[in-house]
């Protein structure tokens, strides 16, 4: 008699994540390397279209230059290459820490107890408390996100930052999803031993919006399956400054980070590149213009050094969704 096996009940994605949680970082890079060699294909899509006026202002390199990715084996996934200038990934590593964490937003640690504003009193104690800095590994703007019922609700709501809102509709456009509004935002924040195990991310009404990511720092693993972990999932390495969009079918896939890895280069301490930006009248949707010159060309100074040090053993993710569709205002149209 012939035996049945039902390959479809194991869980080949849990596999890898062992394998890359376990594996010392020098004996599968190379691996992690030769799998991006095998699925994936340049795709300039920059050429298309004109750039968008916002990107010197958001910390951006023109459009003309980015390098996006898609993937065979993944389709509706893009990775654009650190399209980030060096003092654009300062302007975006110091509002992670210094403005996301502060209250109305949500944090891990309320909890156990209430911080009005995390990074003011990591600084304010008479020594650098790492205990607190290491506490810190989520924040939620915008519909925050429910960890128990994975349910947004109208009642737990804030404001989703101005400029990530702006952030986001550039690169949605750049990717020709017009009508993407950014509604909720998760910053994670992780340290060298930190994993973030197997899950989708299904809890948004829209389904059809992109998942934009955002990375900084330290450099990571990710793992990214099928719609069930039979799959086995494909490894990416994610720098500084990459940008994964997860659309269409690649939306609702398995993903996880498995490791962070050492950065190899710092892409935000490029001094050539940390030269400021000028006032040039430009329209943007969400946010005033001279604000955001002003917050852009204040982090090549001195204090930036305690941002540094921080993304110095941290990686920070920033991950963004569209909750709502089209045509609704709130959860309850
Ligand atoms: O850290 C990452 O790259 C992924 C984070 C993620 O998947 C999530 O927040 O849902
Ligand atoms: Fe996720």
């Amino acid at each position: 008699m012939k035996r049945v096996i039902d390959t479809k009940c194991e869980d080949n994605f849990m596999k890898r994540f062992k394998y890359y949680k376990s594996n010392k970082t020098e004996s599968f890079l190379d691996d992690v390397e030769k799998i991006q060699y095998n699925t994936i294909e340049v795709n300039n899509i920059s050429n298309v279209i004109e750039n968008d006026p916002r990107t010197d202002l958001l910390g951006l390199k023109k459009t003309i230059n980015w390098t996006t990715y898609t993937f065979k084996k993944h389709p509706g996934l893009f990775l654009i290459l650190n399209p980030f200038t060096s003092l654009g990934q300062r302007f975006w590593i110091r509002k992670c820490l210094e403005e996301y964490p502060k209250k109305p937003n949500k944090i891990n640690i309320d909890v156990e107890r209430h911080i009005e504003d995390w990074w003011s009193e990591l600084c304010s104690s008479d020594k650098w408390d790492r205990k607190l800095q290491k506490k810190l590994r989520w924040t939620t703007l915008g519909y925050h996100h429910n960890w128990d019922t994975k349910v947004y609700s109208e009642e737990n709501r804030g404001e989703l930052p101005q400029e990530l809102a702006e952030l986001c509709d550039v690169v949605a456009r750049y990717l020709g999803y017009v009508n993407f509004k950014a509604e909720a935002a998760i910053v994670n924040y992780y340290h060298m031993g930190s994993t973030l195990s197997a899950h989708t991310d299904h809890s948004e009404v829209n389904l059809d919006a992109p998942l934009f990511s955002f990375s900084f720092g330290q450099s990571a693993i990710f793992l990214i399956g099928g719609h069930d972990k039979s799959h086995e999932p494909s490894a990416i390495l994610l720098n500084s400054g990459d940008i994964l969009v997860m659309s269409k079918q690649a939306r609702l896939c398995y993903h996880a980070v498995p490791k962070i890895l050492p950065a190899s280069t710092q892409p935000w301490n490029d001094h050539e590149e940390l030269k400021t930006i000028t006032y040039n009248d430009v329209k943007t949707k969400y946010i005033n213009e001279t604000i955001l010159v002003t917050e852009i060309n204040k982090n090549t100074d001195k204090e930036w050094t305690h941002f540094g040090s921080y993304v110095q053993e941290s990686r920070i993710n920033v991950n963004v969704r569209q909750v709502l569709m089209e045509n609704q205002k709130t959860l309850d149209d």
